[in-house]
């Protein structure tokens, strides 16, 4: 791989500005804010392959759907899935597209459909763990479950959601095409939600109802394209140790051994920061030499290894 290329993931919170603002505007402007940040480390040389969540988004759209079952048949996640990398890898092209061409860079921008292999098996399935859509209250979220069906957790201390079945990726399906892409100098979007849920089965794919979690799909693609950092962008600066009480204590720089021991000891939140040490780690042990976690405003400075948490071997 030539150019200076990484993987940068950013979370699907990170582009909802406010949760009670959820309007196509403002996640254009999130979006917009974000392609800024990204086009600032692409003017200083690297090639990234931008990866994307879709929590809060896939989770609107299956509200739709269902809201509108009275007159139209439902829609399965990995289609909402499908849709959401649509929407998203448009609004990114169309944004990095438009900083580029501010800055005067001359630089081709793609958003690839792409697809993640789970096992059909996976114990994942009988055990919903990935928050979509909406935060609710307790009262609103039981209201659902008992009404509705659906399965909802706390999540983070930032309100209750409900979740959904998310197994573990093994396989991107269009690694190599985006591989050929980023060896081309072109900017991907890539592996948005952490890729649409397929199964193979006799070489045939078939979608499944999961969402993905989109670092483990992330750190899965950037040791697939042997890139050395994967940098996971998210709504805080650094990891904490102690998150939320007075004793909390920023990380700088931390082995993985050490990010382990921190996370058995129970330090990141189940379903938020926990899958964004395990990412790290899994991207690590498959040979990668930095993984960092930081907000998009650090991003230049975290790859310059100036700010966020960075875990290395
Ligand atoms: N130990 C921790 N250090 C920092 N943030 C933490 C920690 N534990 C939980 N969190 C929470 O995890 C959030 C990131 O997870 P999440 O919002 O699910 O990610 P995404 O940006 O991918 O949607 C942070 O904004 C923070 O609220
Ligand atoms: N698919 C996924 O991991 O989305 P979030 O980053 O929004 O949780």
């Amino acid at each position: 791989m030539t150019h200076k290329a990484l993987v940068i993931a950013v979370g699907g919170n990170a582009l909802i500005k406010d949760p009670k603002e959820v309007s196509v505007a403002s996640q254009a402007e999130a979006v917009q804010e974000s392609a800024e940040h990204i086009t600032s480390l692409i003017a200083a040389g690297y090639t990234p392959v931008v990866t994307h969540g879709n929590g809060p988004q896939v989770g609107f759209l299956l509200r739709r759907a269902e809201l509108a079952l009275d007159e139209l048949p439902p829609l399965p996640l990995d289609v909402l899935g499908a849709d959401t990398q649509g929407a998203t890898g448009y609004f990114f092209t169309r944004s990095l597209r438009g900083c580029l061409a501010q800055q005067g860079i001359e630089r081709e921008v793609a958003a690839v459909v792409t697809q993640s292999v789970v096992d059909p098996e996976d114990p994942a399935f009988a055990a919903p763990s990935k928050p979509v859509g909406s935060f609710m209250s307790e009262q609103e979220a039981r209201e659902h479950e008992e009404k509705d069906g659906w399965s909802v957790r706390e999540d983070s201390g930032r309100g209750w959601r409900r979740v959904v079945p998310s197994p573990v990726p093994v396989e991107i399906v269009e690694c190599e095409v985006i591989r050929s892409l980023v060896d081309s100098g072109c900017i991907v979007v890539a592996a948005g939600g952490g890729g649409i849920p397929v199964s193979r089965e006799d070489g045939r794919l078939s979608g499944v109802e999961a969402v993905i979690d989109k670092d483990l799909a992330s750190a899965l693609l950037a040791s697939e394209l042997g890139v050395p950092d994967l940098v996971i962008c998210t709504a805080v600066e650094q990891v904490y140790l102690n998150f939320g009480t007075p004793e909390q204590k920023a990380l700088d720089t931390i082995t993985a051994q050490e990010a382990r021991s921190y996370l058995e000891e129970g330090h990141f939140g189940k379903g938020s920061m926990a899958p964004k040490i395990e990412a790290a780690l899994n991207f690590l042990q498959a040979g990668g030499q930095r993984a960092i976690i930081t907000s998009l405003e650090a991003l230049q400075d975290a790859v310059a290894g100036k700010a966020g948490t960075c875990i290395t071997n």
